[in-house]
């Protein structure tokens, strides 16, 4: 009777247990579905969030990737490579102020000086120089640039004589005016019309002769005297009026080729590397008397017109406008001197030299055509004449 009693309480508590620990289970059932199901759900979310930000991420990468391209390109340009420079000895190595530095000849002559290893300030007010003809050098540890104007004093002479500096004058061809000598020799003392249209330069350049030779007697300044005959080349400015600037332009731009007078006034066109290595043999030198610095292969404008058509490939025609008041009819370098005391002469053949201004001057139209800027050869000298056949 107790037994069977007993019997029943106990299978009651295990009834209850039993029901106690299904209810566990079922608990514990439920609870696992829900996280699972809240689990997935979780990871469903993610990956959609993911996804989203991966899209994000890949649009932030297409944008920034220019712009870190950019800083690269920037950076490379902070750690700027250099033209290569050999390196001077203290003894050999020279400071060597360029008034007109960034200029058409000035910048070759930089060129030459800082790539041979010597200290070179660079004065110049831009007016007809610009930056970008030096600017490969900006940040050399040899290289100065100074924006000055000359014409306000800075004392050239008087800085030479301070510093013991040699002092060399560019000067020009022009101190022989429309010669009456054929071809000029460095004795023959010209013939230049002192009230003409060109009187300010041909004089000025005279008179700049007359001052460094007497700075010479009174003071010892050592000059040297370049008389420069017409040049060419990279970087000549493209609005100078020049007919070497202007008649590729013309033919670049399929425009007339303008030139003055009948055309048979002839020139002598050199180089512009062919005259840096001049000048600094000049500089070298112990000549302190002027020396002609040119090529001698003269040819006429109209000669020289069609060349340039030719080597352009262009179509333009030739147009003739009257002729600029005491243009020089002839004008030819006798470059003896130079030969026999600086050992030097010019080497660049005429058309090679020509082939490079056109293509400098053809990524110059490039260049500024991408600028939004398109440059008409400008008529600078078309003040002398007028078109003859209107
Ligand atoms: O469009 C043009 C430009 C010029 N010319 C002619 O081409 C010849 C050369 O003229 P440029 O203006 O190029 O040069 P120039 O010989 O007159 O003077 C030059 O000579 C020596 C340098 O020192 C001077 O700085 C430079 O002006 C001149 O006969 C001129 O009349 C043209 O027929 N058409």
């Amino acid at each position: 009777m107790v037994s069977k009693a007993l019997l029943r309480l106990v299978s009651a508590v295990n009834r209850r247990r039993m029901k106690l620990l299904l209810g566990i289970a079922l608990l514990a059932y439920v609870a696992s579905v829900w996280g699972n199901f809240v689990n997935m759900s979780f990871l469903l979310n993610r990956s959609i969030q993911e996804n989203g930000e991966l899209k994000i991420e890949s649009k932030i990468e297409e944008m920034v990737e220019p712009l870190r391209e950019k800083i690269r390109d920037l950076e490379k340009s902070f750690t700027q490579k250099y033209p290569p420079v050999k390196f001077l000895s203290e003894k050999d190595r020279k400071r060597i102020l360029i008034t007109g530095g960034a200029g058409f000849v000035g910048s070759h002559l930089t060129d030459k000086l800082m790539m041979d290893g010597h200290e070179v300030t660079v004065v110049d007010n831009f007016f007809t120089g610009r930056k970008r003809n030096v600017e490969h050098w900006i940040g050399h540890e040899n290289f100065e640039l100074i924006n000055h104007d000359v014409v306000e004093p800075l004392y050239i002479e008087g800085l030479a004589k301070r510093v013991g500096a040699r002092l060399l004058l560019a000067s020009t061809s022009e101190v022989y005016g429309d010669p009456e000598v054929h071809p000029q020799s460095e004795d023959y003392w010209g013939h230049v019309n002192p009230i003409g249209p060109r009187a300010c330069y041909d004089e000025g350049k005279r008179v700049a002769e007359t001052m460094c030779y007497a700075y010479m007697k009174q003071e010892g300044v050592e000059v040297r005297v370049a008389r420069i005959f017409n040049t060419f080349g990279p970087r000549m400015h493209m609005n100078d009026g020049r007919v070497v600037s202007n008649f590729i332009l013309q033919a670049l731009q399929g425009e007339p080729l303008t030139v003055y007078g009948s055309g048979s006034q002839t020139r002598a066109f050199q180089y512009v590397s062919d005259l840096v290595n001049g000048l600094v043999a000049l500089m070298n030198s112990n000549v302190s008397s002027p020396v002609n610095l040119g090529n001698p292969e003269e040819h006429t404008i109209l000669e020289f017109a069609q060349l340039i058509k030719n080597l352009v490939g262009s179509g333009s025609e030739i147009q003739f406008l009257s002729e600029a008041q005491d243009d020089p009819q002839k004008r030819k370098p006798d470059i003896k001197k130079a030969k026999l005391m600086l050992g030097w002469e010019p080497v660049v053949p005429l058309e090679e030299g020509l082939n490079k201004a056109i293509h400098y001057f053809r990524k110059e139209l490039e260049y500024q055509a991408n600028n939004q800027y398109i440059p008409k050869p400008k008529p600078a000298r078309i003040k002398k004449g007028r078109t003859r056949h209107s």
